[in-house]
């Protein structure tokens, strides 16, 4: 078992690789994933070894008949979680970019599922892509109403897509303020989705708005963990980016852990319930270092009294306070009155919501 530290120092526990021969019934194959009738010697190679090993030690097989990373185009037949290549996807819409890479509303025609397909440019060697692709199967171990379902991710060439739950509403980051009703509820589901994957040892890491999706149903999800520390290492090392919701610690490159995820999650519901972020900088003042000065040096502001409940006032500062040790514990949250007063499941809320408020958007784009 490995401490809150070890998790901060990247040292994650040890990846469980469940070989799809092994899951249970109700989670392999799922959404009836077909496998395609080989057209190459290479796709024979897969098919015939497929059920004898692992599919890293495949795609080292495989590699090494192809005369190793310069054998191209095969690579993304090998380099793959779970059952989806490109040709089975039919792109059909750019749904947003991020600092690491395009999300992709697609359809998987086998299936004809709707899925988000991320993909995310990384010129790294090929053993590191075995590596991330790899580190990414826990993802199929998370089943939680609360967090993005994985559906699988391959490489190709120097991109990795990454194929999830679609989620029709897209993420909170585009909704601007959100009434304390609704995110008590969001929060709910945000706090369920962070708990479960805390007690499978896995940390967040970036909680931000962008990444707590919804949907017209009412759904809340957390998507973008970062599981695979060897994919964070090659982003960071690939994009430059600010995550302004990193807590004082991280800033500060100390050592981080669960607490750090809670410091983000605070910030993110300042931010949803004001419509701004909580760290203000004078005009002209943006630079990163200046932010990051702020957070480390000011004291956090607090949601202002009179226009939210005390319980929602109380549980955001509890959640920014600059000291990781006077945060709350991920074990007092739950039975926090803020998370109490909304846990009445009543999903219809956020639903109509979202609903109300995409179609304000799309008013406002055709008229515009
Ligand atoms: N599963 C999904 N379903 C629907 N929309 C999604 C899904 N995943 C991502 N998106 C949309 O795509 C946008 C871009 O996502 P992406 O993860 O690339 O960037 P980000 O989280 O905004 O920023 P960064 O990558 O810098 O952290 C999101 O803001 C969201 O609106």
């Amino acid at each position: 078992m490995l401490s809150e530290d070890d998790v901060a120092r990247g040292l994650l526990p040890p990846f469980i690789i469940y070989p799809r021969v092994g899951k249970t019934p109700n989670m392999r194959n799922k959404y009836g994933l077909t496998i395609r009738t080989p057209k190459s010697a290479s796709d024979t190679l897969v098919k015939t070894q497929s059920s004898l090993m692992p599919q890293a030690h495949l795609s080292e097989a495989v590699t090494h008949n192809q005369g190793g990373a310069g054998a191209g185009g095969d690579i993304k037949e090998i380099l793959a979680c779970g059952q989806i290549t490109e040709t089975d996807l039919q792109i059909l819409q750019l749904l947003g970019s991020g600092n690491g890479g395009k999300v992709y509303r697609a359809i998987h025609i086998p299936s004809q599922q709707q899925m988000a397909v991320k993909v995310t440019e990384l010129g790294v060697a090929v053993d590191v892509q075995k590596q991330i692709i790899s580190e990414l199967e826990i993802l199929y171990k998370c089943q939680s109403p609360a967090i993005i379902t994985f559906y699988g991710a391959y490489f190709k060439e120097n991109r990795i897509s990454m194929c999830t739950e679609f989620m029709d509403g897209g993420s909170l980051d585009k909704y601007g303020q959100v009434p304390e009703t609704v995110l008590g509820r969001m929060a709910v589901f945000i706090v369920q989705g962070l708990l479960y994957m805390w007690n499978l040892k896995i940390l967040h890491r970036d909680i931000k708005p962008s990444n707590i999706l919804v949907s017209t149903r009412g759904e809340v999800k957390l998507c973008d963990f970062g599981v695979s520390a060897q994919l964070i290492k090659s982003i960071a090392e690939t994009y430059v980016g600010t995550n302004a919701y990193m807590s004082p610690e991280r800033i500060r490159a100390d050592t981080y852990g669960i607490s750090s995820d809670v410091w983000s999650l605070g910030v993110s519901l300042f931010e949803l319930a004001t419509g701004h972020f909580p760290f203000k900088l004078p005009p002209g003042q943006g630079a990163p270092r200046k932010l990051f000065e702020l957070i480390l040096e000011g004291t956090s502001p607090t949601l202002p009294e009179g226009t939210f409940s005390p319980y929602f006032i109380d549980f955001v500062a509890r959640c920014m306070q600059k000291h990781h040790i006077d945060r709350i514990m991920p074990q007092d949250i739950t039975a926090h009155p803020f998370i109490q007063q909304y846990s009445d499941g009543n999903t219809s809320i956020i639903a109509a919501w979202v609903q109300a408020k995409l179609s304000q958007m799309q008013n406002y784009q055709t008229t515009s």
